[in-house]
This record gives structure tokens, C-alpha cells and sequence, in this order.
């Protein structure tokens, strides 16, 4: 065979499902959660944590709202048996959480890993063995009946070990190791095996574990092999039947979510997803699901930029800037329509309502993130997330004409740098374009009459460093105002659009006003501060006429300073 040839590899065998009920449910509550990072996730670390990691982590999972927490494997390592010892001694255990902790079946490393646990008020042996025909035949070498054996024997070790240390509420845990790789007639046969020799009861249930050890098939499949498990497994009101999905295929969340739906209990995982080769099941990516659905998630992940820090320093692992939900850019828009959709959904949200906010499947505030990053700029973006910036950072709410050409100016200055044009160089943009400083044309004063809609409007302004007066009549001041300027300077000018609101409150509060003028058919745009309103809306005419007079020389004649 070729390299890269698919014929390499066959499809994995599904059970035979007559009246599968799974796909019928929805998620309504959390699971039980068990957090595997001290365990799994550890063994996956290129450096293995130590005790002062693994007591950092600890203190964040009991954070989290953790109630079993799998704290390693005492029998494999010296750190992890005396964290274990730690937590013992130290009288680290809140009453209300349990710890976990693997090995395999076999005799001695039973005995050792009862030996970390003396003096737990209350803990869960879990053990396991590999289950699959490739692990029989290949790795063990042995049949159906002799892997079982291996079960059996392991399980009457972990009870005779248990009896030796009567102080401790014993919860026993079973793994078919590569259950997702068995098939499913055996792996409840080898359960039952187990089973038989724990003798479970409802009030004294042990947890069977159901791994895909590496994810193979689609979820769907194995949720179809957790419901054949489940429905057909005997004792169902003895046992908690647990999951623990791995990522190999990107599927370890759809995998546990499904597998809930088809009759499991509980679910172990890992924050982040840390875990052997592509990870272990998310649990913060499965609580977050469930969160975003409305379903309490029993964690507090409230501080996922806690999480990540804490995380990252004991793994060492980086987390993906668009790691579902709490990554650094997943609240962060940069393209044009989704900005616009934000913006306007934004505006129209009501505290009191669900939440309805396109692009947005939570609120960023929820977990301590801020509206700051929901919108950033570049030239991927339009009008809307451009109007956003400057109404969240300036309280600017640009007129529609005005988002469209800032947005361009925007956009050119994207291109131009490259990347991402931030909230201070588009307010710099918008100064520049639209306010500019007035070098040419400045107002010095005004005396406005009104007159019941007739206004006359008498203003001196400032030309080319000499003082001019101009003088109209009109509705209104701007009107007054610009058939004052068209009878000094026989220009055409028409207001085709003018706004203008507070900044701010109270006394101190500014004015700025937007203006679209056509002057002798050109559009111009202009905008102006002041505290008084009418100084805002005069300037805001001078502000669109400067910008064409700068550099064009198009001053009129009657009001340049030579014809004065
Ligand atoms: C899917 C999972 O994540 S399972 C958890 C895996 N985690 C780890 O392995 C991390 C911790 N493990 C370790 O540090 C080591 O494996 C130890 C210290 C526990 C044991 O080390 P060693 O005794 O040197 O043996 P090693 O791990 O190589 O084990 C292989 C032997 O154990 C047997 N074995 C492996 N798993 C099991 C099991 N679950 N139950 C019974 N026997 C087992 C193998 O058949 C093999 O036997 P052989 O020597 O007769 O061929
Ligand atoms: C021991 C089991 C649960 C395991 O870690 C796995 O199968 O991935």
C-alpha cells in the first residue's frame, strides 16, 4: 500500500440499535462531573506536574464547584503518591468533595494505591483494564475470557484492600479501558464480571466508567453504544454510569453531550481539554453548552481568565485564542456585517429579556469579559462596527451618511498600515476628516434674533487670519447662517442632512453636530464641538467648508481677505 492510503483503515463496528431513544431527549440538568486533570491530563504533560502544581490546580477545581476529583495515580509516581498524602494529611478534602484515583489490575499497585489513600475520610478506587480486541489479542495476548479474569481478579483486590481500612466510605470505579473499541455483548459481559464481585446495591452504587480511550466514530455511535450499555447492563439502580470521551476526532464534546442523552449519570473531563494526544473531553466547553442552553452548569466558571491562567502555568500548555467560550478573541468581531448585527442587537437588548444578540451566543459579561473587545476594526469591517467604536469609546452616535465615509477613511488606513486600525486612530480619523482645525475659516462669535422661525444671524468669522462679518436670515440658525455665507461668496449651498446631540450630562455637558452640505453639487460632511449648540452647528458648516476649500483654494471671493 501507498502512503496516505485510506484502505489502511476500516470503519468502527456500531451496535445494532432496533429502537434507539437518545436522539428523542434533550440535556435538561448537568451532569455529575468528575475532573480528571490531576490524573489524565497530567500523565499527558511533556513535564508531569509536582506536588506544589498539583496543589494549585486542586484549589482551583474545589474553586470550580468540583465535587470528585481524580487526583492522579499514587501507585505510578512518588509526586503523585504524596499529593495524595497531602491532601490526606493536610486535611486538604472539603466534606463535600470526593477524590478519585486510577490503577490498574494489579496486585501490588492495589495494594501501594490503598497505602496513599489511608485515612481518607471517604474516596473512589478506579480501576481498569483494557478491554478491545486489539489490547486482547495484541497487547495482553489473551482472550475474552482471560481479559476478564484480569477484571475479575482486580476488582476482588480493590474490595479486599477496601475491607483492610473499614474508617473510609468506599466508592469502587470499573473502566473498560477502549470501550468504545469493544464490542458491546462483551463489554457488558466483562462489567457484570465486575459487578458480580462488587455486589453493588442502590445504597451503596459503584460508578462503571465507559471510555472512548480514542475517539474512533462519530458521537452518534457511541452514543448508541452507551444506550445498548446502559439498557442492557443489569443492577442499572447500582451503578453510575460514568463517561470519558477523548478528542481524537474533535468530536470528545458531542461524544459526552449525546452519551448523557443515551443514560449516563456522569462525566469525567478536563479543564481546557488537556489530556492524552488531542485531549480529553472539555468540561468547561460541555458546562458552558449547557450555561448557554439555560441549564445551570453546577461549576462556577464564572473567571475562565482565572482558569486559563492557572491552567496554562501548571500544563504549560497555551490555550487558543479561539478556544470555545473563553478564549481571548471569542467574543471579538472584526467583520462588517457582524459588527453592524452586534451594534444594533446591543441597542435593542433589554436587561430584563433573554438574551438576543446575533454573533453573540452569550454575554461576554458573564464571564468577566468586557464590551471592549466585542468590536475591533480592520479591513474586514464596515460602517457599523466603525460607529460602534466610536459611540462605546467617544459617546459619539455618528449619523449614517458620516459611519459610511468615516468607515472608508477607516478602511484606507487599514490597508495602508495592515491590521487592526484601534479605537484612538479611528477618533483620530474622524477628528481629522470631519472636524479638522478650522485654519482657514473660523467662527470668532454670533448674534442670533429670533423671531418666530425667522432668524436673522449675524456672525463674525475668522478668514485667513481676518475677521469677516456675514450676515442671514432663515429658519433657524444654520439656515440664517448659510444664506448669510451664499450672499457673501455667491456660492450654492444646500443642507441636506444635520444632527446633533449631548455628550454627556449635567452642566458641563458638550454639543457635537453633523453636517451634510451640497455645496455647488458637491457632498461635504463636517462635524463640530461646543458647549453652546448653535456655536456647535455654525462650526460644524465651517468644519464641512474647510475641508474643500483646504488646498483648492475655492475660498469664495467676496469673503477672502483681499476683498474685504
Ligand atoms: C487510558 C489510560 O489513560 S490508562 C492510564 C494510563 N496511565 C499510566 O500508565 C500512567 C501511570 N503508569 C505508570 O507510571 C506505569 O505504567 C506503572 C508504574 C503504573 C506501571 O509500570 P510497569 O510496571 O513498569 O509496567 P507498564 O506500565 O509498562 O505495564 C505493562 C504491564 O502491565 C500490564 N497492564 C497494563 N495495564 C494493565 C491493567 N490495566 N491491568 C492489569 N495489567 C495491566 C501489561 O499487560 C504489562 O504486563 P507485562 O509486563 O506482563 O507485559
Ligand atoms: C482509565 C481510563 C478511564 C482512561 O483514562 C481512558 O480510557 O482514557
Amino acid at each position: 500500500m501507498q502512503a496516505f492510503d485510506h484502505r489502511k483503515y476500516h470503519p468502527t463496528p456500531a451496535p445494532q440499535m432496533r429502537n434507539r431513544q437518545w436522539p428523542n431527549r434533550t440535556l435538561t440538568r448537568a451532569p455529575r462531573w468528575c475532573s480528571v486533570d490531576l490524573r489524565d491530563g497530567n500523565q499527558a504533560l511533556l513535564e508531569p506536574m509536582n506536588v506544589a502544581q498539583k496543589q494549585r490546580l486542586w484549589t482551583l477545581l474545589v474553586k470550580l464547584g468540583f465535587k470528585e476529583i481524580e487526583v492522579g495515580f499514587p501507585a505510578a509516581s512518588q509526586p503523585d503518591f504524596d499529593f495524595v498524602r497531602w491532601l490526606i494529611e493536610a486535611h486538604a478534602i472539603p466534606d463535600d468533595v470526593t477524590i478519585q484515583v486510577l490503577v490498574q489490575a494489579r496486585e501490588a499497585l492495589i495494594v501501594r494505591t490503598f497505602e496513599a489513600l489511608r485515612g481518607a475520610r471517604r474516596a473512589i478506587v478506579h480501576v481498569y483494564n483494557s478491554t478491545s480486541p486489539v489490547q486482547r489479542e495484541r497487547v495482553f495476548g489473551l482472550d475474552r475470557d482471560g481479559v476478564t479474569a484480569i477484571a475479575r481478579q482486580g476488582a476482588a483486590w480493590v474490595q479486599r484492600e477496601a475491607q483492610k481500612y473499614p474508617a473510609t466510605a468506599w466508592t469502587f470505579q470499573y473502566s473498560p479501558e477502549s470501550f468504545s473499541n469493544t464490542e458491546m455483548d462483551y463489554a457488558v459481559e466483562i462489567c457484570e464480571a465486575v459487578l458480580d464481585v462488587w455486589q453493588p446495591t442502590p445504597g451503596q452504587p459503584c460508578i462503571i466508567n465507559l471510555p472512548s480511550t480514542v475517539e474512533s466514530s462519530t458521537p452518534n455511535i457511541f452514543a448508541d453504544q452507551v444506550e445498548y450499555f446502559a439498557t442492557h447492563i443489569s443492577r442499572r439502580d447500582s451503578i453510575i454510569i460514568s463517561l470519558h470521551t477523548h478528542n481524537d476526532r474533535g468530536c470528545a464534546v458531542a461524544a459526552a453531550e449525546l452519551g448523557v442523552l443515551a443514560g449516563a449519570d456522569r462525566v469525567e473531563g478536563t479543564l481546557l481539554g488537556n489530556g492524552e494526544r488531542t485531549g480529553n473531553m472539555d468540561i468547561v466547553t460541555m458546562a458552558m453548552n449547557l450555561y448557554s442552553q439555560g441549564i445551570a452548569p453546577q461549576l462556577d466558571l464564572s473567571n475562565p481568565d482565572e482558569i486559563i491562567q492557572v491552567a496554562t502555568e501548571c500544563t504549560a500548555l497555551p490555550v487558543h485564542p479561539r478556544h470555545p467560550w473563553v478564549g481571548e478573541l471569542v467574543y471579538t468581531a472584526f467583520s462588517g456585517s457582524h459588527q453592524d448585527a452586534i451594534r444594533k442587537c446591543l441597542q435593542r437588548q433589554q436587561a430584563e429579556e433573554p438574551w438576543q444578540v446575533a454573533y453573540l451566543p452569550i454575554d461576554p459579561q458573564d464571564l468577566g469579559r468586557d464590551y471592549q473587545a466585542v468590536i475591533r476594526v480592520n479591513s474586514q469591517s464596515g460602517k457599523g462596527g466603525v460607529a460602534f467604536v466610536m459611540e462605546r469609546d467617544y459617546g459619539l452616535s455618528l449619523p449614517r451618511w458620516m459611519q459610511v465615509e468615516l468607515a472608508q477613511a477607516v478602511q484606507r488606513a487599514s490597508e495602508a498600515d495592515g491590521g487592526e486600525v484601534d479605537s484612538a486612530r479611528i477618533h483620530a480619523l474622524f477628528m481629522q476628516t470631519f472636524v479638522n482645525d478650522h485654519t482657514r475659516v473660523s467662527l470668532k462669535g454670533y448674534r442670533l434674533d429670533r423671531n418666530g422661525g425667522h432668524d436673522t444671524l449675524a456672525a463674525q468669522i475668522m478668514v485667513d487670519g481676518q475677521t469677516q462679518l456675514i450676515q442671514g436670515h432663515g429658519e433657524g440658525a444654520i439656515s440664517a447662517f448659510v444664506q448669510g455665507w451664499m450672499r457673501h461668496s455667491g456660492q450654492h449651498i444646500n443642507v441636506v442632512d444635520y444632527s446633533e446631540h449631548a455628550i454627556g450630562s449635567g452642566t458641563g455637558a458638550e454639543a457635537v453636530a453633523y453636517i451634510q452640505l451640497n455645496l455647488n453639487g458637491q457632498r461635504v460632511a463636517g462635524a463640530a464641538f461646543d458647549h453652546d449648540t448653535v456655536s456647535a452647528s455654525l462650526k460644524a458648516v465651517l468644519s464641512a467648508l474647510n475641508r474643500v476649500s483646504v488646498g483648492e483654494a475655492i475660498l469664495p471671493a467676496a469673503l477672502s481677505p483681499a476683498a474685504s
